[in-house]
Formats: C-alpha cells, structure tokens, sequence
C-alpha cells in the first residue's frame, strides 16, 4: 500500500499513527498517511530555522532563482505523475487537473522567482536639518519559518502559490496540506531533493487541523508567520494561535460571491462564464459564483439556458472522455452539500435542476457524486443564500437596477470575488468600483494574471498576495538611512 511520509530536513520520515487516504471517486484506499505529532513538527520548524542559517540563507538570489526554475521545470517533467497524484487525491476531470492545478503548480515557481529578481526597492535622497544630506534605502530580508496550511480543493496549486514565493524570498517553510490531499506536496518533496534544494527549505508535515499538526505548526513559535487558506471559521482559530508572539497571517478564506448579469450581456457568454463559475471542479472553489443575480427582462431566458447547461454536464471520473464535473472531496463535504440542498427544500426554493445524487454504476456507487444544482424563489435571508456551500450550485434571483444589484451583492459579510457580464463598459466600471471584493471580473471568470493581487475583502480574508504584494508578507522591509 502506497505510503504518504512527512518530508522533513530533506528525509521522508515515517510516523507510527497512520490514516487513510481514499479516492473520491469510489471511496478505495489510495494509501496510508503517515500523521506528523508534536515532535515532527518540531524537527520540521527546526530543521527550517536551521536552514535559513545554512546554505539557503547564504545563497545569492540569481542561484535561488535558478533552483526555483529548476523546481518548475521538474514537475513539469514529472506532470503526468503529479496529475496521477491530483486526480487520485481529487476526483477532478483529468482535463481540468492537467490545463489548470499541474501547470499552474509549475508556473508558481517561475513567475514568483522571477519577480524577486527583477523587483526594486525604494531609495530617497533628503536633506538633514545641519544642511548636509542623507540617503534613504529599502532591504528586504526574508520573514524567517513560513507555516503554510493549505486546503484540498486546488492542492498543488494553492500550495505552491504560497510555496513560490515564499521561497523566491529566502524563507523557509514548513506545509501541512490538507488531510484530504496528501500527494502532492509529498511528491514535491521528491522534487526539491532531485534539484538540489538544500535540506530544511521546504518540509511537509502530514495531518488534521485541531490537536494535530495543524494546530501544532501554527502555535510553534518557532514559526515567523502564517498562510493559510481555507474556511473563514479556521481562520479564526490560526489567527487565534497566531497572537502568542504577534506573528503575521496572510488569510485566504470562504466567499458567497456574486455573480451579476445584466440584460444587455453577451447571452451565450455570460451563461457559458456563470456555468463555468457555478460548477467547475464540482463547485470547490472559492472564487465560484454561488449567488446569481439576472436583470429581469432576461430572467426566465437566462435561467432555462444555465439549467440546459447544469444538465448537459456530464458526471464521471477523471478519466472518461468529456467529463465536466467530478465528485466532491469527501463523505463528510457530500453530506455538508446535501443538507443546504435539504434546507434550500424547507426554505421554499424551486429546484431548477438537480437537487440530489446521481446513480452512479459499481464501484463509482461508493463515491461523494452530487448533481449540478440550481434554485430560483428564496429570499436573500435563505441559507443558500447567505451560507458558503462549496458545491455544485447557485441560486438566481432577479433584479431591476444597478444601483439595487450592488446592494445585493454587498449584502454579505464575505467579499472574495464578483463576475459582472454587461457590454456596458461604463455600468461594469461603476459596479466594479462599488462592489466589496478583492476581485472582480468583467466578461470573465478565473483570469488570473499572477502578477496582479488576489485575496478576500471582509470576512474573506486579510491582506493580499500575487506579484510584488506576496513580497509585502513574505519579506520584511527595512529601511536604511546614511547620514552622507
Ligand atoms: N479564499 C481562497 O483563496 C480559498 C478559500 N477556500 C476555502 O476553504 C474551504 C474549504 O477548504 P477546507 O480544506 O475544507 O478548509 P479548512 O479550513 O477545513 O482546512 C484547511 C486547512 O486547515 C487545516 N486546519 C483545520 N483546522 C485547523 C486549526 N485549528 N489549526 C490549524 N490548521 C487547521 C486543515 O487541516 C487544512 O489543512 C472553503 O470554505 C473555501 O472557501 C478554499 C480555497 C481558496
Ligand atoms: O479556490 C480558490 C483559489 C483559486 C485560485 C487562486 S489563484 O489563481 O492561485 O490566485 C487562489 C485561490
């Protein structure tokens, strides 16, 4: 049986307490996990303070740059092994996995060693008070140990978007992936040995989040700063931990985002972009569209075509022809997705579409398969109106004004992403700047420029990451003044 070890100081290191991992899919065991305890995390945090003092502390960064495209260009050679691992983790269509979560968890590396090798720091001249002058000049140096505790729904993805440039900027770090997907990071452990990343850089520690290494990673005190993504709730309890010792948290958190359709849209593409937004990767992902608002003289119209489009996703596993849409994560998230499907029931939604579980045949009958599903009729007080889902599903409610939309949208206490669909440049640009978010796409869904900054307004989150604002958390800034 296939054996998932904590990567710690360069070596893959076996623990006694084991738990399973299984498949998505049909519910088989892929393998054992082996659970990292206080003592691993410990040697994992110490092996990472060690190295920032070694070889990688010391290291230029035109050789840091290399070893870091060196990373990219490692698992690009070994994609077909990194999607085995994704799919099996995930469940996702091969499609998606190997367009999307493998070239982009390669692309992390390159972009962000590239912006720390080619990004300035401030100077300013200025005059002193006895007439002479001084020289301002910013440094940055690294924050130190980088706990990164990631979540299962993009796994490679998310975690080398925090890995890239965090390392791109001398940190060490010490990663707890998710208890649901263990591969991947596990894997790139073998990446950085095979390249040359010296021992303590980058270590992998395995487990839950209370009373395992996710709550032991982000109490050590050894570590200088914490990212996280993940659920809003959790990022309550890190942030909790983080205060002992005043550290830093960059926070990726839940969202109940907006999508806005207004009548004079491009149709065919704006219900391509909200189909899209509704169900890609089986709706797990933050960034997805779980609240629709249709201006009302395309209503009716918009909602019939999104409920041809939810039905006409095809269900299956990763590896048949033509799949749209996997399984959720787990058993504990089907169950989760079904009871808001329940309380949308009781609340008096009409289910356009979907609305339960598929039949899958053999084995897939284990799976966590649930149906692409779409309400209309609630009132914005209803659960799956207000409630962070994850799932395969929206509600649509009309609207008449741009100034009542925005009232709509805004009335949330997330504020991660919205996706506007208008040729109205002028309304999509009034809208873009009253909306309460961190992103907001226009004609679009999930274009990601990774220089530019990603992260959550209110409840979604804190603080910003991508291009120059990843180096804002994961460096610190000094300022040097020569009195001439
Ligand atoms: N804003 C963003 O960029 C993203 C946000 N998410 C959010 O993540 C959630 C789904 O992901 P999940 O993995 O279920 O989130 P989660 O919060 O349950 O778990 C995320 C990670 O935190 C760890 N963890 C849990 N409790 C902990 C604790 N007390 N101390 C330390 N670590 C702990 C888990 O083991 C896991 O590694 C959704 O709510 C989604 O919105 C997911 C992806 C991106
Ligand atoms: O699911 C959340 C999510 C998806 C993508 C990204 S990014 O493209 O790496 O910015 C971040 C969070």
């Amino acid at each position: 049986m296939k054996q998932f070890l904590n990567y710690i100081n360069g070596e893959f290191v076996a623990t006694d307490t084991t738990f399973e991992n299984c498949a998505p899919a049909d519910n088989h065991v892929i393998g054992l996990v082996h659970e990292a305890g206080a003592a691993e995390v410990d040697a994992a945090v110490r092996a990472a303070r060690a190295a920032l003092k070694g070889d990688w502390g010391r290291m230029s960064v035109a050789r840091r740059v290399e070893l870091l495209h060196a990373v990219a260009d490692e698992i690009i050679r070994r994609s077909d092994e990194f999607l085995e691992a994704e799919i099996a983790d995930t469940g996702k269509p091969r499609s998606l996995a190997s367009h999307i979560d493998i070239p982009r968890g390669a692309a992390n590396f390159k972009v962000f060693a590239d912006i720390i090798k080619n990004v300035p720091t401030e100077t300013f001249e200025m005059a002193t008070p006895d007439g002479g002058q001084a020289l301002n000049y910013a440094i940055r140096s690294p924050l130190g140990v980088i706990g990164v505790v990631c979540p299962w729904n993009l796994p490679l993805l998310l975690m080398t978007w925090k890995v890239g440039p965090a390392l791109a900027c001398g940190n060490t770090v010490v990663v707890k992936p998710s208890e649901e997907t263990p591969a991947t990071a596990t894997l790139l452990g073998e990446v950085m040995s095979k390249v040359g990343i010296p021992p303590g850089v980058y270590n992998v520690v395995h487990g839950f989040g209370p009373n395992s290494a996710g709550e032991f990673l982000t109490q050590h005190p050894g570590v200088n700063g914490i990212t996280f993504t993940g659920e809003t709730r959790t990022g309550e309890a890190i942030m909790a931990a983080a205060a002992k010792g005043v550290r830093p948290v960059s926070f990726e958190l839940g969202g109940k985002n907006a999508g806005i359709v207004f009548a004079d849209c491009d149709f065919d593409k704006a219900v391509a972009g909200i189909t899209r937004s509704a169900f890609e990767n089986c709706g797990q992902v933050c960034l997805g569209t779980e609240r629709v608002y249709v201006q009302r003289p395309i209503f009716d119209k918009f909602v019939a075509a999104l409920k041809a489009k939810a039905e006409g996703l095809k269900i299956g596993p990763s590896n048949e022809a033509g799949v749209n849409l996997g399984p959720l994560i787990s058993a504990e998230h089907k169950q989760k997705v079904l009871s808001y499907f329940d309380k949308a029931r009781a609340e008096g939604a009409t289910v356009v579409a979907g609305g339960g579980v598929p039949a899958m045949p053999g084995e897939l009958g284990h799976g966590h398969w649930v149906q692409p599903t779409i309400w209309t009729g609630l009132p914005e007080t209803a659960s799956v109106v207000r409630e962070e889902v994850f799932g395969p599903c929206c509600h649509i409610a009309p609207f008449d004004t741009e100034e009542e939309v925005i009232a709509l949208a805004n009335a949330t206490d997330y504020g991660l992403a919205t996706t506007v669909w208008t040729e109205n440049l002028g309304c999509a640009h009034r809208v873009a700047k009253q909306v309460e978010v961190g992103i907001c796409w226009i004609n679009s869904w999930f274009l990601r420029d990774l220089r530019t900054a990603f992260g959550g307004a209110k409840g979604s989150g804190i603080g910003r990451e991508g291009g120059v604002h990843s180096l804002e958390f994961y460096t610190e800034l000094r300022n040097v003044c020569i009195k001439l």
